[in-house]
């Protein structure tokens, strides 16, 4: 079955990396509206790696809360498995695959913790949905039963109804300050753009990388 799936199986759009701007990120807002504008569905999802202290990773996909000059901000709980990671060694990398436009963006940096009153504003400014999930809390460990997490989840519903701004004290905010972005345009013949934005002491640098 795998053998019979094809990629890059469609009308591209085409990426001139001398037109590309000095810095990676009005490359990667406009790469996003042009995803969601294609029909990409759930563009501002992504894939975010951390290690553990051992160096063994882990991915997970994520929601995109905001890409600014402090960098990609993403939230959850401090004491999931991420958030322990983050706290023992606060790297991570970021991966979107966006197939309609066959654009991949990967980006890798330090990550900050945003203070309590900051990861609060952005939880309560989500949907109520999203405040119930975060109250459920106790992220990454074991459950019990389906049951358990059942009663849990029609609790913090009710919740989240009666009092839209209770406090998730463990829901933080993160950002990712980048140091490499690397956008990516996949080629129906193969013949991928790869450009990858560096930052060193005197600015972005840009580099094309072979496919
Ligand atoms: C589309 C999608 C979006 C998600 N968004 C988030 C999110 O923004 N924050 C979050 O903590 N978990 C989110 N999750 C759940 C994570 O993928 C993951 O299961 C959870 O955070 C626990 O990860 P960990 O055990 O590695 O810490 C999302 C899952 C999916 C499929």
């Amino acid at each position: 079955m795998l053998r019979g799936l094809r990629v890059w199986d469609t009308e591209l759009p085409t990426f001139d990396p001398a037109q590309a701007p000095a810095a990676p990120l009005p490359l990667f807002r406009q790469w996003l509206r042009e995803a969601a504008e294609a029909g990409v569905p759930e563009p501002h999802t992504m894939t975010l790696a951390t290690a553990d202290a051992a160096g063994d990773p882990s991915v997970r996909t994520l929601m995109l809360h905001d890409a600014d000059e402090r960098g990609w901000h993403f939230a959850t709980h401090r004491g999931s498995r991420k958030g322990r990671e983050l706290a023992a060694r606060p790297r991570a990398a970021l991966g979107f695959y966006w197939a309609a436009v066959g654009r991949q963006i990967r980006i890798r940096g330090s990550v900050t913790a945003a203070s309590a009153e900051e990861s609060a504003a952005d939880l309560h400014r989500r949907s109520p949905g999203a405040l119930a999930a975060a109250l459920v809390g106790r992220q990454s460990e074991v459950l019990g039963s389906t049951d358990e997490l059942a009663r849990a989840s029609d609790a913090a519903w009710e919740r989240a109804r009666r009092e839209p701004d209770a406090p998730v004290p463990s829901w933080t905010l993160y950002v990712l300050r980048a140091e490499e972005v690397e956008f990516f345009q996949g080629d129906a013949r193969r013949r991928h753009v790869r450009l990858n934005y560096r930052l060193t002491g005197g600015g972005w640098e840009q580099e094309l990388l072979w496919p």
